[in-house]
């Protein structure tokens, strides 16, 4: 196959990023974050950090505050001075007062923010502090969900382990071992369920690392009870064969970002097309990260960048790749990653450990997309997996879409087949498998339901706000949505039935009706869609994907009917 074949299966695959009307989402969202890198430049700031008065240090205690609180209880602050040490010393005051800690994100070797030395001189030069909260409880943890994705071999299962026990890879596949669910998986060496693992960070920068040599999520508790800040990966399964649990994950588990292995050897094969296509229509940015060269020779290293970077800068995908070399790189490409089309790439390798601090740092500073906003919407919660636990009962978990609940909070579960809610409460709630008393949006946790049978509940069915005398939440069997065909080998009329994945939702519809009378690749239209089950509880503007065999298609919903 050529790098023009390539270029072109790998366009119809993402042409939803250019097409589907992908509300361009997040301009304020971009705003809010960019106002947390505060730069320092300005002659009078500079002053202040220098020979700060009392009323100077108020000022700033202020504003950190307020910066902080935006970015969900970090901010990146960049100074640009000629007397290093006396911001440190200035700053040190203020992150003190706040309850806060900072870390020199380009050193290596961070400074501790309480000794305010450091090895080097850093006068006249730019540097990035990272404040970050001490968090006070597993409550206040900044989460961020990555989704791991690439094709089978691609060292994804290996990064998590390198990055999350901090031991190297032996290139036989030793770090991954612990992040098996299956006893199949450890035989065949292949991921086939959705799993997370998770990676901390302190309030002064520093990585926790999981100490336990015990099995798959061990150490979780340690982890969340020292980290100030948690990014939590969705490994996602690279074979064809469970390409539906991958949809399934990249759609039910809302990842903000997602990361793409690629294998330096192998370049962007088999399914790595597909993922990539995957994130684009779901919107999500991408980062990429090329494993394993240690073991490739240079000219098929150059050959596959040449293809990686053909298929980015593609019409469709039209990303910008940015080769991330050093802290420099990472600071921006982390603070502008918000934007869909920047495309950092990094090179790895999981048994030298190249590389490996560079994509660290990245995760650091990563900031959080999730609005700030929708802790004020009513309580929202999609269930993506169910449990039975002994002793608790039933336990669901999945992710916060929106509000506040608390423990002993009514809520409403549902839709059943009928379309009804039924009432239950929230017994316990749990968050990376600590107990905590209250979850926010953005939060994915587990909730203990009171009398509910486990049969009874399914995936992609949602908990909501129980308002006493209001009517029950309408959930829909039809909806409408605006779609795009990304591949079809023949054409699509109604009637025709696909997989519908819409945020935890995973159910056959039939086409009822389009405006066109028939669709080929490549083809936009409305549709009406009928679930052939269970009527859903759908909102409008979710992104939703549609497959079956080879066809696959995106969209957004438009309409709820009935
Ligand atoms: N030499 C070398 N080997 C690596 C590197 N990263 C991973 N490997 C090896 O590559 C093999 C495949 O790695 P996995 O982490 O299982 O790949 P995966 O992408 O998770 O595969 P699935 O779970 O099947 O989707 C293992 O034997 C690893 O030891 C690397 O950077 N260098």
């Amino acid at each position: 196959m050529t790098i023009n074949d390539t270029i072109d299966e790998a366009s119809l695959l993402a042409s939803a990023l250019s097409n589907v009307s992908l509300d361009t989402q997040k301009p304020e969202m971009i705003d809010n974050i960019l106002t947390n890198l505060i730069q320092v430049k300005e002659k009078h700031l500079k002053d202040i950090l220098l020979n700060p008065t009392q009323q100077d240090i108020e000022y700033l205690t202020n504003l950190l505050s307020q910066r902080i609180d935006q970015g969900r209880g970090e901010a990146l602050f960049e100074i640009g001075t000629e007397d290093y040490l006396k911001c440190i010393e200035t700053i040190s005051t203020i992150t003190n007062t706040l309850g806060a800690d900072f870390a020199d994100i380009d050193e290596l070797n961070q400074i501790d923010s309480t000794t305010t030395t450091t090895t080097r001189s850093k006068n006249n030069i730019v540097a990035h502090l990272m404040i970050r909260k001490r968090p006070q409880s597993v409550q206040d943890l900044l989460e961020i969900r990555v989704a791991v994705v690439g094709n089978v071999d691609a060292g994804k299962s290996t990064l998590l382990g390198v990055l999350t026990k901090g031991v190297l890879d032996d290139g036989r596949g030793k770090a991954r071992v612990n992040l098996f669910r299956h006893k199949h998986e450890i035989e065949s060496g292949r991921t086939s369920s959705v799993g997370g693992e998770i990676l901390g960070f302190d309030s002064k920068s520093r990585p926790i690392l999981s100490t336990s040599k015990k099995s798959f999520n061990s150490g979780w508790e340690d982890i969340a009870e020292k980290a100030a800040k948690v990014l939590s990966f969705v490994d996602l399964a690279g074979h064809e064969k469970y390409l539906k649990t991958t949809v399934f994950g990249m759609t039910g588990t809302a990842p903000e970002f997602a990361m793409l292995m690629v294998g330096a050897n192998a370049g962007m094969v088999g399914m790595s097309k597909e993922h990539l296509g995957l994130a684009l229509s779901l919107g999500i940015p991408v980062l990429v990260v090329i494993t394993k060269i240690d073991q490739c020779p240079a000219h098929v290293l150059e050959k596959n960048i040449k293809q990686l970077n053909s298929i980015l800068k593609s019409k469709s995908c039209r990303k910008i790749p940015l080769f991330v070399e050093n802290n420099h790189d990472v600071v921006m490409t982390a603070q502008n990653f918000v934007s869909e089309r920047l495309c950092p790439i990094f090179q790895v390798s999981n048994v030298t450990g190249q590389g490996l601090d560079l994509v660290r740092n990245f995760l650091n500073i990563l900031p959080s997309l999730t609005k700030y906003e929708s802790i004020d919407q009513p309580f929202h919660f999609e269930i993506n997996e169910i449990f039975s636990v002994p002793f608790v009962g039933t336990v669901v978990s999945g992710v916060m879409k929106g509000g506040i609940v608390h423990i002993g909070d009514k809520v409403l579960l549902g839709p059943d087949h009928a379309g009804q809610f039924i009432t239950t409460s929230i017994k316990g709630i749990h968050r990376k498998r600590v107990n905590i008393p209250v979850a926010r949006a953005g939060q994915s946790v587990s909730f203990a339901l009171k009398n509910v049978r486990r049969n009874t509940i399914r995936k992609g069915q949602v908990l909501l706000i129980y308002e006493k005398d209001k009517p029950m939440p309408a959930s829909s069997l039809k909806f409408e949505a605006e779609i795009l065909v990304l591949y079809h080998s023949t054409t699509i009329k109604s009637k025709y039935q696909a997989m519908v994945h819409c945020g935890a939702v995973r159910q056959t519809a039939s086409i009822i009706t389009t405006d066109k009378t028939v669709l080929r690749t490549g083809d936009r239209a409305n549709v009406r869609f009928k679930f052939v089950k269970n009527p859903e509880y759908l909102t409008i503007g979710t992104r939703l994907i549609f497959r079956e065999g080879r066809t696959k298609g995106v969209g957004k919903i438009t309409k709820l009917l009935d």
